[in-house]
């Protein structure tokens, strides 16, 4: 199989696509990215790496964040912690504080803002946000193999001026007794993490602790890599998820920066990066890129 040919073509199909989405607008950091940018990395587990365009242009990773903090808190927990997040997808936005009130404060799963949130404070669990901060970014630089990824300080101040949203979901669940930390410590925490900036082929790299393959770092066990990966596949994408699942059939979990961090369990990490968002808030080519490479290379956990 010739992923390089592969990717040349994504990249060239890209390059020509006339609508590209819509850039994120509520902080200037993201704002003011070119929606122009493409970037996409294949990392496979015997050191080999494939890429196109930007692939090595850092971007903010945001929610793609979600899923290095549920492994720590899941490291932290072990299956009590889920008793503060729910494994459903919830078919509503992102941002999303309906459920919440019907469903007594507990968000339906960790990849929603409300269930980030809540992992998050199970993940800092009595410890001080800069010491959670210092292992969310061990965890991520071991699995990339690249000490140089860092949190974008400027990004993080403007996610806390601009937080309102995040801060209501957190009040909300703490109301209900579901927040171990003072909440704003917990968001501060929140806020740096989505912060993050990694490269394509960073965060190609750093999927693959989740390939299960050899010569990948193994950052958590078997068991806990499926249930991760189980986990991206259902709600990685939001009210988009099943779309995610039907056209690319791969884990995958996005952020509103324009990433996409996808699994091919077995076979490699796969990275895109694209600024334009459709209408659930994912990666709009980032997304039409996967499918073309899911298409192409024949790969899905479907078979
Ligand atoms: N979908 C996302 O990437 C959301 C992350 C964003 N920082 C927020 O909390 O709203």
């Amino acid at each position: 199989m010739d992923i390089a040919a592969i990717l040349d073509d994504i990249g060239a199909a890209m390059a020509r696509a006339p609508d590209r989405g819509r850039v994120a607008s509520y902080i200037p950091e993201l704002a003011g990215v070119d929606p122009g940018r493409f970037g996409m990395a294949v990392a496979l587990p015997d050191g080999r790496m494939f890429s196109t365009g930007d692939a090595a242009a850092a971007f903010s990773i945001q929610s793609i964040s979600k899923v290095f903090t549920l492994a720590l808190a899941l490291g932290r927990m072990g299956d009590q912690f889920w008793t503060r997040v729910g494994r459903e997808p919830s078919g509503q936005a992102f941002n999303s504080i309906l459920q919440l009130e019907h469903e007594g404060g507990i968000p339906r799963n960790p990849f929603i803002n409300a269930g980030a949130i809540a992992t998050t404070d199970a993940a800092l669990a009595g410890h001080a946000p800069r010491e959670f901060l210092g292992e969310l970014l061990r965890f991520i630089r071991t699995a990339a193999g690249d000490e140089s990824i860092h949190i974008n300080e400027k990004v993080a101040a403007s996610e806390q001026a601009t937080g309102d949203l995040n801060r209501s979901l957190a009040y909300f669940m703490a109301a209900h007794g579901n927040m171990v930390n003072p909440v704003e410590q917990t968001l501060g925490a929140y806020f740096h993490q989505c912060a993050v900036e990694m490269s394509c082929i960073q965060l190609a790299k750093a999927a693959l602790f989740l390939t299960g393959t050899e010569g990948a770092p193994r950052l958590v066990s078997p068991a806990r890599r499926r249930r991760i990966n189980a986990m991206m596949m259902l709600c990685g994408h939001y009210d988009a998820s099943g779309d995610f699942a039907y056209r690319v059939g791969l884990p995958g979990k996005s952020g509103v920066g324009g990433g996409i961090m996808v699994v091919a369990p077995a076979k490699a990490g796969i990275a895109v990066w694209s600024p334009g968002l459709n209408a659930q808030g994912n990666s709009k080519l980032g997304t039409d890129a996967v499918e073309m490479f899911a298409r192409a290379t024949g790969w899905s956990v479907f078979d």
